[in-house]
């Protein structure tokens, strides 16, 4: 498992914190005990003394077993607390690396092999999975380890006082730990059907957020509510399951305990009678015998846990690594070359198509130049930005900027020269600031203003309620479908790249906005090389050239009428 060797270097930062965490663990556990143990001699000890009399009484020294156990008291309570407080955040850090190495495995695979995930069930491996995984040292690791070393410890204290408690001890330890083993194939099972519902669930959910509008309008609303229902109910049938399995075996191991302590007192009784124990150390035998199965209690959880992290780490490990199509890593510099863009004998289709969309096509771009890509939709126009930044992969042919191959460098390193206003764009829901600032950190008022004014958003700054920190809402909800598409082309604009790709830049807007828009444009960035995709003839007189897509290749058109 890849992902599993990745997480114990990814540990390793908190490995000291979490080895410490395991010791507080074992000290809570030996407090415990030491606390109960010495308890049950204490009282029979004081029991005993005050039934035989003044003279045994005043022999009795209370102060010292009486002070062991508010030490033990004490010791239980700092351990248990520090305990926590170290794995905990141990744990929390460890996620968080998780999180980390996790995205930078998953975002370079956007869009081409996320888009065939549901992205409800991304977003459970990327949170739910990387949580559980995270649960490995704290909820599985240290459970097994204060139970193994602790359980000896008990055995060895016991075996101090009478041989046969120790055995008994012993046996009844190890019971616990085959029964704990026992639900691990069922923990497993279950375990695989709680993630993939959970992860239905979830993918269902964010459909019907994202979507909750259109399953209104188109009435499958109704419908959308009984999927997540029965999900839901899938869901509770399994973790009853799970509880039922888990309860099941702890309450064995409760059964256990009582079993073991009467069969304790029972040598115990037989090793007093043979003078071999003295009466008070009856209890403290029993007492102890008790104490110790609460280092085994956990165990059942601690296996279910451990299937469901096992589970977690196939997940994220499916995500992470078996889809990941061989990127460039990039070698942090920008073209320094961006004279031409030449797609270079392209051969592309997209997975599971048949046919190319695109079979040994050529087009040369020079710095510049402002050319139109025209065709009917579905022709392939937007397909040539995902393919120019290797979103997706080539059949065949190459893609050059200034005579280096795009696909040797990363899309960071193409987006330093090449802006793309996407026909898919996407808006956060935050301000028109925050949206613009995504785009060029460094912008100041006067740069957002002035692409603003390019976009021909103007108007719409100074009536919004509050000019460039007003909402624009999730996906840009609360803005017109022509003024999300401008507001997009600003944040391209506001790059300030030399090269700009717009894939349909004019659509949904009137003819005389269209006409502003491109004469701004143009004016704000002569120098600029423009690509342009589009339907719109109003959009050609503004370029220096056309060319229409037929036949699976570029040809020169003759739609330019400047
Ligand atoms: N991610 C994808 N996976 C599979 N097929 C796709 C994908 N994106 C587009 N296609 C298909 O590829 C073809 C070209 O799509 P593309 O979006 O490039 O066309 P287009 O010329 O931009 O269309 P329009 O003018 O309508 O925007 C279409 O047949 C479309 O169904």
């Amino acid at each position: 498992m890849t992902l599993f060797r990745a997480f114990f270097t990814l540990s390793r930062a908190a490995q000291r914190q979490l080895a410490f965490g395991a010791i507080l663990a074992c000290l809570a556990a030996l407090a415990n005990f030491g606390l109960l143990f010495l308890s049950g001699w204490l009282l029979a000890g004081a029991a005993c003394a005050g039934l035989a009399g003044l003279a045994a009484q005043q022999a009795f020294n209370m102060v010292l077993p009486a002070t062991g156990v508010r030490f033990f008291a004490m010791m239980r309570i700092l351990a248990r607390y520090g305990e926590r407080l170290v794995t905990h955040d141990g744990a929390l850090r460890i996620i968080g690396q998780l999180r980390v190495a996790c995205y930078g495995r998953i975002a370079p695979q956007a869009p081409a092999i996320l888009h065939a995930q549901r992205g409800g069930d991304l977003l459970a491996r990327f949170v739910t999975d990387t949580d559980t995984a995270g649960q490995y040292y704290t909820d599985v690791l240290i459970p097994f380890i204060r139970a193994c070393v602790c359980g000896i410890f008990f055995i060895a204290i016991t075996a101090i006082f009478s041989f046969h408690c120790a055995i008994t001890l012993a046996v009844a330890l190890l019971l616990c730990i085959v029964i704990a083993g026992a639900i691990k194939a069922r923990c497993a099972t279950l375990s695989d059907r709680l993630s993939a519902t959970q992860s239905r669930i979830q993918s269902e959910l964010a459909d019907t957020i994202t979507a909750i509008g259109e399953s209104l309008s188109l009435g499958a609303s109704f419908h959308q509510q009984s999927v997540i229902m029965q999900c839901q109910a899938e869901l509770s049938a399994t973790k009853r399951h799970l509880a039922a399995l888990e309860n099941g075996a702890s309450s064995l191991i409760a059964f256990c305990a009582t079993l073991t302590a009467l069969c304790i007192l029972f040598f115990a009784v037989k090793d007093f009678q043979a003078h071999l124990l003295t009466l008070p150390e009856v209890p403290m035998l029993v007492l102890g015998g008790l104490a110790a199965f609460d280092v085994m209690s956990p165990l059942p959880t601690a296996q279910k846990t451990l299937a469901q992290v096992h589970r977690a780490f196939d997940r994220l490990e499916d995500a992470c690594f078996s889809n990941t199509t061989a990127k460039s890593t990039s070698n942090d510099k920008a073209f320094s070359d961006y004279s031409s863009l030449q797609f270079e004998n392209i051969c592309f289709r997209y997975s599971g198509q048949e046919q190319d969309i695109f079979h040994h096509a050529t087009l040369c771009v020079k710095q510049g130049e402002r050319v139109a890509i025209t065709g009917p939709s579905g022709c392939g126009k937007s397909s040539l930005i995902s393919m120019l930044f290797g979103f997706y992969p080539l059949q065949s042919g190459r893609i050059l900027l200034g005579g280096s191959d795009v696909h040797t460098r990363t899309p960071e390193d193409l987006a330093q020269v090449i802006s793309v206003a996407g026909q898919d764009f996407h808006l956060f829901n935050g301000t028109v600031r925050d949206n613009l600032l995504f785009a060029n950190p460094a912008s100041t008022e006067e740069d957002m203003v002035a692409a603003l004014h390019t976009v021909q958003l103007t108007d719409f700054l100074a009536t919004a309620p509050n000019g460039l920190d007003s909402f624009v809402g999730d996906e840009g909800l609360q803005l017109s479908g022509g003024q999300a598409k401008r507001l997009s082309i600003a944040q391209a604009l506001l790059r300030k790249t030399p090269w700009i790709i717009l894939d349909e830049p004019t659509e949904g807007l009137d003819a005389t906005t269209e006409q502003h828009l491109l004469e701004q444009l143009i004016a704000a960035r002569p120098d600029a090389t423009l690509l342009c995709m589009t339907h719109r003839a109003a959009v050609l007189p503004f370029m220096t050239r056309v060319l229409r897509i037929q036949d699976d290749a570029f040809c020169p058109s003759e739609e330019k009428k400047p």
